[in-house]
């Protein structure tokens, strides 16, 4: 590591120049059990997100296929990383002065901070890990419940059920919890967390080697949606839904800033229409904003594109005509 306080992504880069995520502090879990001390009451909860974000908007993905937009409110923090802190180099996600700065970003709606740090160093003093989104904040105890959006998207689909529109959706249901867990394995290994290990590698070995991983799984993927709509079979799971926030960043960022460029998710038949499959099921593509995706990306960490240029294209029209439907019976 090359510093121990006020991290963000370029600083966890191993020696051997392999990418390594941290992980996330805040661990509780809102739970409808009695004597929890996070119930999973409406109006308690924020979400807060950025639209750049794959894992915040795993949760907001959550958020709204369950019907919650009543029962927990989210906000957006801005595009580009900013300083957060006079005196100190760490930059990171802050919030707008005002609705108006940048469309889809909001200003702090509950302790007007102006930045995530800001919420971490409310929920706990001497906190000393990164600063991310997602986060879930109790506004009745003040202080963060989770900031693991694989944790938070359990809860989200199980804890409040009794006051969510869509209730009888269930996107990890008990007959394919084994299956879904081995997949999330493979793809958060391979995929999710791969695009960021191929970008953020500093050293050509272990690029090469994540980036043969990431293809391979890609393939595996291709080769499962050429015989069923889904990852997991017929019906749409969590597990789809994590790699979808991959898949829509892919062809137009990844493919260019991380450098995962063998090949275009637009090249493959399956992965391709499947990612507009899911971009079309109603409350989804309210949480792909492309210009937040590639402000953030393009314009957040010098050390990859200095000048902050973003590429022009390619503009891929996710709401066009898919071929999924063929699995409809
Ligand atoms: N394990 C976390 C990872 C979240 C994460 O890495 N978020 C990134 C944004 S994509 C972040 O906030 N990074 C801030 C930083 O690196 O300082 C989760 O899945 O919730």
């Amino acid at each position: 590591m090359k510093c121990t306080m006020a991290q963000t992504a370029e600083d966890t880069t191993a020696k051997t120049g392999a990418y390594i995520r941290p992980p996330s502090a805040f661990r509780n879990f809102i739970s409808r059990d009695q004597g929890s001390a996070f119930l999973p009451e409406s109006g308690r909860y924020h979400l807060y997100i950025s639209y750049a974000c794959p894992w915040a908007c795993r949760c907001l993905s959550f958020l709204k296929l369950k019907g919650l937009e009543k029962a927990i409110s989210f906000s957006s923090v801005k595009t580009k990383w900013e300083r957060t802190k006079e005196g100190d180099s760490h930059m990171g996600w802050v919030f707008p002065n005002s609705d108006t700065e940048e469309p889809g970003a909001e200003p702090d709606p509950l302790n007007s901070v102006k930045t995530i740090r800001h919420l971490y160093e409310l929920a706990s003093a001497n906190y000393s890990g990164k600063y991310t989104v997602p986060v879930v904040w109790d506004k009745k105890l003040h202080t963060i419940v989770s900031n693991e959006s694989s944790e938070i998207i359990r809860m989200l689909n199980s804890e409040f059920n009794d006051v969510a529109e869509n209730r009888n959706l269930d996107l990890y249901p008990h007959h394919l919890r084994t299956q879904i867990d081995e997949v999330n394995e493979w793809i958060y290994d391979k995929i999710n967390n791969g695009v960021y290990r191929c970008g953020f590698a500093t050293k050509q070995e272990p690029y090469d080697q994540v980036v043969d991983g990431l293809y391979e799984a890609l393939g595996k993927c291709e080769e499962i949606l050429f015989t069923q709509r889904y990852l997991c079979g017929s019906s749409l799971t969590e597990a789809d839904i994590c790699l979808f926030v991959t898949l829509i960043r892919f062809d137009e960022v990844y493919a260019v800033y991380f450098k995962c460029n063998k090949k275009l998710i637009r090249e493959y038949p399956n992965l391709f229409n499947y990612t507009k499959d899911i971009f079309q099921i109603p409350g989804m593509s309210s949480t792909v904003k492309m210009d937040h995706i590639k402000k953030h990306y393009y314009g957040s960490h010098p050390s990859l594109n200095p000048y902050g240029i973003i590429p022009r294209g390619p503009n891929i029209d996710f709401s066009s005509p898919h071929d999924r439907e063929r699995f409809s019976s």
